[in-house]
């Protein structure tokens, strides 16, 4: 049995609205509509979608936040709405947009509540803690209020609180959103790391492509409460047809630069864009325009994930939208 399984799951959110002076209209969400899974023990997978799409949702479900209205769930053998405190020994969460630590009180203090609230063994809570001070960099940090950390810090502040009880699955949603670049890096090598060396499952919600293609063999594409996609992120590519970005500076404003396998797109003072298949290697582009152009600078853009949606279906998503209506 897969260690996160979900069949035929669905949740319907019943909104009441102004529909004239006196009546109200009730009106049913299917924020998930059916959805059907399975994760493997130590799997490290991305769940995207566009806004609305039903994964946080799905996430408060398998935290047993809420209950599913239809269908069946299961994490490591257990129904999590039923026996959500017996789960939560189990599974770590951590929201991007929203912190877990106590505000007023020093990164340590946090964690020592945790300590006491999940009832670690002392032992076991040295161990895991000097372990996230050492990999996340938290050794600074631990005498200052989570109110004055930075995002970044914050963010590894809160990463490492959901792993002190050694969580066997780990779910994160949007975990690298506003942060900069060097951040975001670490965040990534560590969850790897955590992946590799503890074997933890985690289930990844992000907007961000690269986040999946730096962490995740496997990703889910879920909208309208759907599941459309299961497969590889290169697939998912080749089924859009999606395309990535070379932006290329220059040290002068220069033609547009015309090499094999990318296409010009546009070009601002010495600043180029060029387009090439997602499924392809940067690499030999990269080295190809190294050699033959003055660079200052280049760097790749991964399309954004409503744009690879959007393709995947065929037409634009407004056009969809509006076909379903
Ligand atoms: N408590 C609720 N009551 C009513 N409708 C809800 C509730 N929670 C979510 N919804 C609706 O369910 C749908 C799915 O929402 P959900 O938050 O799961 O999407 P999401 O994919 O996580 O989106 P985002 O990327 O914006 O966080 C949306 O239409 C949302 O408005």
């Amino acid at each position: 049995m897969p260690f996160i399984e979900l069949e035929s799951l669905e949740k319907t959110f019943t909104v009441r609205r102004k529909a004239g002076l006196f009546r109200r209209e009730r009106r049913e969400v299917r924020a998930v509509d059916g959805i059907s899974f399975g994760v493997e023990r130590g799997e490290m997978v991305g769940y995207i979608g566009p806004n609305g799409a039903g994964k946080s949702t799905t996430i408060k479900m398998l935290t047993g936040i809420l209950t599913p209205t239809g269908g069946r769930l299961r994490v490591a053998g257990i129904d999590p709405s039923r026996e959500r405190t017996r789960l939560a020994q189990r599974i770590g969460v951590v929201f991007g947009q929203r912190t877990t630590l106590w505000w007023d009180l020093p990164l340590k203090d946090s964690y020592r509540l945790m300590h006491r609230m999940y009832r670690i063994p002392d032992a076991r809570y040295r161990e895991n803690l000097d372990r996230c001070v050492e990999l996340l960099e938290l050794g600074e940090l631990l005498d200052v209020p989570v109110r004055q950390l930075s995002l970044g810090q914050r963010m590894r502040g809160d990463i490492a609180a959901a792993l002190l009880h050694d969580p066997e699955v780990l779910y994160l949603d949007e975990p690298t959103i506003g942060l900069d670049v060097v951040s975001k890096a670490r965040v990534r090598e560590f969850l790897r790391a955590l992946n590799t060396a503890q074997g933890t499952t985690v289930l990844l919600t992000t907007h961000d492509l690269t986040d999946i293609e730096q962490l995740c063999s496997r990703v889910m594409v879920i909208d309208h409460g759907r599941l459309m996609y299961d497969g590889e992120l290169a697939g998912l590519h080749a089924v859009g047809e999606s395309e990535r970005l070379l932006v290329v500076d220059l040290e002068r404003e220069l033609p547009p630069i015309d090499v094999p396998g990318a296409r010009f797109v546009r070009a601002e003072g010495p600043r180029q864009w060029l387009a090439f298949p997602a499924t392809s290697s940067a690499a030999p582009l990269v080295a190809e325009v190294a050699a033959n152009h003055p660079l200052l600078d280049l760097s790749v853009r991964e399309p954004d994930i409503e744009t690879v949606i959007a393709k995947m279906y065929g037409g634009t998503r407004d056009e969809r939208r509006e076909s379903l209506m």
